[in-house]
């Protein structure tokens, strides 16, 4: 059962302390949202987990190995990464944009295995991008760019995803939909973690909500647990109105 263990962790730049004694898990079969407000320290967390920052102190396992030791292609293996900047080097076609998620395969533009065709085609048709295929990528508005990038993290096959923002760009449907995928890969045996700012979309969809504020974790629970009108007026300083699973935002506090 593939995993990411994080004990302890903490990350600084200079004398500032970005994430502060961090702990948690994500397994397969959880879809873990990952919330707190801009600055919060979601992203530097994310990216020492997968050993893509050096950490300050503390442990990040990805399937009981130090994520710092692991080459991208064994990283990759096990982990799709969806980051925030999606830089692209070059424009190219969607679907050789979506073949770089088989990067871990050996995989590259032009040199496509059989399995590799299948994910790419699977990935394409899920993101809803079968209609914008051989279009050059500067082409794309941003929400069609989202859906390649995600498409390209749904074509790598891992048994667990980290997505930093994936709905940020996109429409109330894609957003939806994006989602839906998403379970849809929990339900299927993935493991993902994901960075919403949409409380919403994250109290419908998660299993897990784990909240952060000025580089802590302040709660980890289900949205049952954790989800209540206390936690949002001082996470996010927010008026709220919580009731079950539904959330109105009323104004500032
Ligand atoms: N290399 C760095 N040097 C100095 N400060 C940094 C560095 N990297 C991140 N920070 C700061 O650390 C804080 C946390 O940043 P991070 O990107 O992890 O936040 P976030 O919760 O993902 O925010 P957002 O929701 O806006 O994406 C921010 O104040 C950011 O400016």
């Amino acid at each position: 059962m593939a995993d990411l263990v994080i004990r302890n962790l903490s990350v600084s730049a200079g004398k500032v302390k970005l994430v502060c004694e961090a702990n948690f898990s994500l397994a397969q079969g959880e879809l873990v949202a990952l919330l707190g407000p801009n600055g919060a320290g979601k992203t530097s967390l994310l990216r020492s987990a997968l050993g893509l920052v050096k950490r300050a102190t503390g442990d990040a396992l990805l399937d009981g190995t130090d994520s710092e030791k692991l080459s991208s292609m064994q990283r990759a293996r096990r982990v799709a990464y969806l980051p925030q900047q999606r830089p692209l080097a070059w424009p190219n076609t969607v679907r050789d944009v979506v073949a770089l998620g088989r990067f871990a395969y050996g995989a590259a533009p032009g040199r496509l295995s059989q399995a590799d065709s299948v994910a790419v085609e699977r990935a394409i048709r899920l993101c809803d991008l079968t209609a914008l295929v051989d279009r050059h990528t500067d082409t794309l508005s941003g929400g069609e760019l989202a859906r390649v990038h995600c498409a390209r993290a749904f074509a790598a096959d891992a048994p667990l995803l980290v997505a930093d923002e994936p709905v940020a760009a996109l429409d109330p449907r894609h957003q939806y939909r994006v989602m839906d995928i998403i379970r849809h890969y929990v339900d299927g045996g993935g493991g993902a973690l994901v960075v919403l700012h949409d409380i919403a979309l994250a109290a419908r969809y998660a299993t897990r909500m784990v909240w952060m504020k000025h580089g802590h974790i302040i709660a980890d629970g289900t949205p049952d647990e954790t989800l209540t009108e206390d936690r949002l007026a001082e996470v996010y300083g927010v008026r709220a109105r919580v009731s079950g699973r539904s959330v109105e935002i009323e104004g500032t506090i």
